[in-house]
């Protein structure tokens, strides 16, 4: 799979991540079926997709902490399920919250989790990266959110190590620290880490990750670049504009995806050349609406058709819902 940006050589040879038909379930529940991706080396791959579908459980059958019962899967080469204590030393993961005592100290716990690796790392400099050099002496307890959040991401890095599992990694950061905490995330890829990133944060999606693998109901259901997914299940682009005629005038445009009213706006979904058919039609009747928006589709917007905006009653398809009428909200698909 191609990758979109520069970066220096990637440090190991093995491909990083590589699952085949994975699949994992607890109990009566399916919490992952038939999920197959890769992660090149130097890759930032973020993993996508609404609570409960798959993303930890995935991620935590990479690591080697739960067992799948079906697919393979091969981290640095590795087998997670039987060489987990070699894989420990090579991948770093982020902990999620109260995973280590009160009492802790900051600098203890950077010190305790750099004693299971073989480098000697620059605790000081570590620290300082991530803005907890002051907090070296502080126990864990004493810490806010967003200082636990980043000592739990730099704890992932104190090993330097060749693959990183970053999980929801900006939550509870306020925007300057998101904006820190990314650059410092590009600089540890750029050392030639691959990174994977489970998040919920569109911005954060289309900002960092080389691609990008959505899942939906323990199944992967689409993988690509973030320009990739915006232009195949974005919906293309939007008009809104005031305008009384019935919707189906604009339904029946070529090139016309969707079409809603919202009170007395009028938005149309489509391909590009939308605009000018909109256009075309509108200027004859001497109604050009002087409010005329035109806004592109958003990996938000195709996350969205993908995986379902939560109103849906269990048939998400990433398609809007087939209706017809022309009242206050109503859509008209084609
Ligand atoms: N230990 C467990 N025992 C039983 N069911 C579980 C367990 N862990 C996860 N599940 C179920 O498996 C499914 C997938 O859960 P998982 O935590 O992997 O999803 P997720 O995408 O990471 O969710 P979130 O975004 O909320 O963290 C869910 O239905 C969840 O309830």
């Amino acid at each position: 799979m191609t990758t979109t940006r520069a970066r220096t050589s990637p440090r190991t040879a093995d491909r990083p991540v590589e699952v085949r038909g994975l699949r994992k379930t607890y109990g009566k529940t399916t919490a992952v079926d038939d999920v197959s991706f890769t992660v090149e080396p130097g890759e930032i791959v973020g993993i996508l997709g609404p609570n409960g579908s798959g993303k930890t459980t995935t991620v935590e059958c990479l690591q080697g902490l739960r067992r799948p019962d079906q697919g393979d899967v091969r981290v640095l080469g590795l087998d997670p399920r039987h060489q987990v204590a070699t894989l420990r030393r090579r991948i770093g993961c982020q902990l999620q919250d109260a995973a280590l005592p009160d009492r802790l100290r900051v600098g203890e716990a950077v010190r305790l989790f750099a004693s299971v690796g073989d480098r000697r790392p620059d605790i000081d400099a570590l620290l300082r990266e991530w803005g907890l050099r002051e907090k070296r002496r502080a126990p864990f307890g004493s810490l806010s959110g967003g200082q636990r959040q980043r000592l739990f991401v730099a704890l992932a890095l104190v090993n330097d190590p060749e693959l990183v599992f970053l999980d929801e990694m900006t939550t509870g950061l306020d925007p300057t620290a998101r904006r820190d905490a990314w650059r410092l995330v590009e600089r540890v890829r750029d050392r030639g880490a691959a990174i994977v990133l489970v998040t919920h944060f569109m911005d954060e999606a289309e900002r960092l990750c080389d691609r990008l693998v959505v899942l939906r109901d323990g199944a992967v259901v689409a993988t690509g670049t973030p320009a990739e997914l915006v232009h195949r299940h974005g919906g293309g682009l939007t008009a809104s504009f005031s305008s009384d005629l019935p919707l189906p005038v604009f339904a029946e445009l070529p090139g016309v995806r969707d079409v809603r009213r919202h009170g007395t706006t009028v938005e149309v979904t489509g391909e590009p050349a939308v605009v000018l058919r909109i256009g075309h039609l509108l200027v004859p009747t001497g109604h050009v609406p002087a409010d005329l928006l035109v806004r592109q589709a958003t990996l938000e917007d195709a996350y969205i058709r993908l995986v379902g905006d939560g109103t849906q009653d269990g048939t998400q398809d990433g398609a809007d819902p087939p209706t017809r009428g022309d009242e206050p909200g109503t859509a008209v698909a084609r």
